[in-house]
């Protein structure tokens, strides 16, 4: 057992204060305490007998002068420290009223989690804004339902929408068609700033220039070294699947079947509680995946989820198109 691992573990309640605009509420550790001067995210130690929630509620209260309406489990991870270890539950605060302020006297400021122009932060929270650069909707595409063509015109429309996280399945295309494909896929995605994974393969996602891979759940369980793409995701289906995706570390994975599905109606899925009783506790985001529709995000996240992830109710959907998202 390494020195660290002896250490005992800290658990503490971390709120991600997310506003419309994408921008997160960070705070300066205020004088005195560890750490002084380096930026986290608001939050803190648990009190003696206090559940996450409540140290949550109390946090926010005591560091930043707003009461917490809603909140919903999202990331929980460890990090070690030279002298201790923490356990970080993260929740991103949906709900509160009040005016944040910095009620010990430290800093507070929101931030683009893409780019905080305020730091150092506290080294523990790199995996988080990571997490936090993942959108809320991952698509699947799904071009044998619509032939290529119609397909593109529907990606185009979602990308218009604020899709940004794509990833490219056909199982019924030939190499060379999957290939060509990909690509197209890639170049537009890449017009809107959004990101793309390829289903199984990497030379695949390396050759069409996709961001990474995604694994489907034999693989990974397969799998002894992580792909080396920049970010790469897999299918879990059970606790074995996701603890094998947080050990090898993934981006993100998919949890499935949630709902019944389109082409699997008479299958039960998991279900909302077995959902929320696999992710509570893990430290990867999670999309819930099956049976899925734009409308249940909101009870996914509720359940755990990062976000929800989409075969076929995204496609079919019109999406008006918003002219200020064009960045093409
Ligand atoms: N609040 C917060 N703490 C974090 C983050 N990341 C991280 O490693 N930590 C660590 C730093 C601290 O060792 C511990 C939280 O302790 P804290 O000093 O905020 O605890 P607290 O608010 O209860 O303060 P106190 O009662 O000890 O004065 O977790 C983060 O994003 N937010
Ligand atoms: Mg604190």
């Amino acid at each position: 057992m390494s020195a660290a691992a002896r250490l005992p573990v800290i658990d503490v309640a971390v709120a991600v204060v997310q506003r419309d605009d994408g921008r997160v509420l960070l705070a300066e550790r205020p004088r005195g305490k560890v750490s002084a001067g380096y930026w986290e995210l608001p939050g803190g130690k648990f009190d003696a007998g206090e559940r996450a929630e409540q140290a949550l509620a109390r946090e926010l209260r005591e560091e930043l002068g707003v009461e917490l309406d809603a909140a919903y489990p999202w990331l929980t991870y460890e990090h070690a420290y030279p002298d201790k270890r923490v356990r970080l539950h993260f929740f991103r605060v949906l709900g509160w009223h009040g005016t944040p302020h910095g009620r010990e006297g430290q800093r507070i400021s929101w931030e683009d989690p893409q780019a905080p122009s305020v730091g150092p932060l506290l080294p523990a929270n790199e995996k988080l804004l990571k997490a936090l650069r993942l959108p809320p909707v991952y698509a699947i595409t799904n071009a044998g339902r619509y032939g290529v063509a119609e397909f593109m015109a529907r990606l185009e429309q979602a990308l218009e929408g604020g899709l940004r996280l794509i990833q490219v399945r056909e199982t019924g295309m030939a190499p060379e068609q999957l290939a060509q494909f990909a690509r197209r896929v890639v170049t537009v995605a890449r017009r809107y700033g959004a990101r793309v994974l390829v289903n199984g393969d990497e030379t695949l996602a390396r050759k069409v220039g996709a961001d990474g891979v995604h694994l489907q759940a034999d693989r990974l369980m397969r799998l002894s070294v992580p792909p080396s793409t920049r970010l790469w995701a897999a299918s879990c289906h059970d606790a074995r699947q996701l603890a094998r995706a947080a050990a090898l570390g993934a981006d993100f994975v998919t949890l499935s079947p949630v709902l019944p599905t389109a082409t699997h109606p008479e299958e039960p899925g998991l279900g909302w509680t077995k959902f929320t009783r696999l992710v509570h506790g893990y430290p990867l985001p999670v999309y819930a995946l099956g049976g899925m529709r734009l409308e249940l995000l909101e009870t996914a996240m509720r359940h755990g989820a990062h976000g929800i992830a989409l075969l076929s109710g995204i496609w079919d959907r019109v999406v008006a198109p918003r002219a200020e998202v064009r960045n093409s």
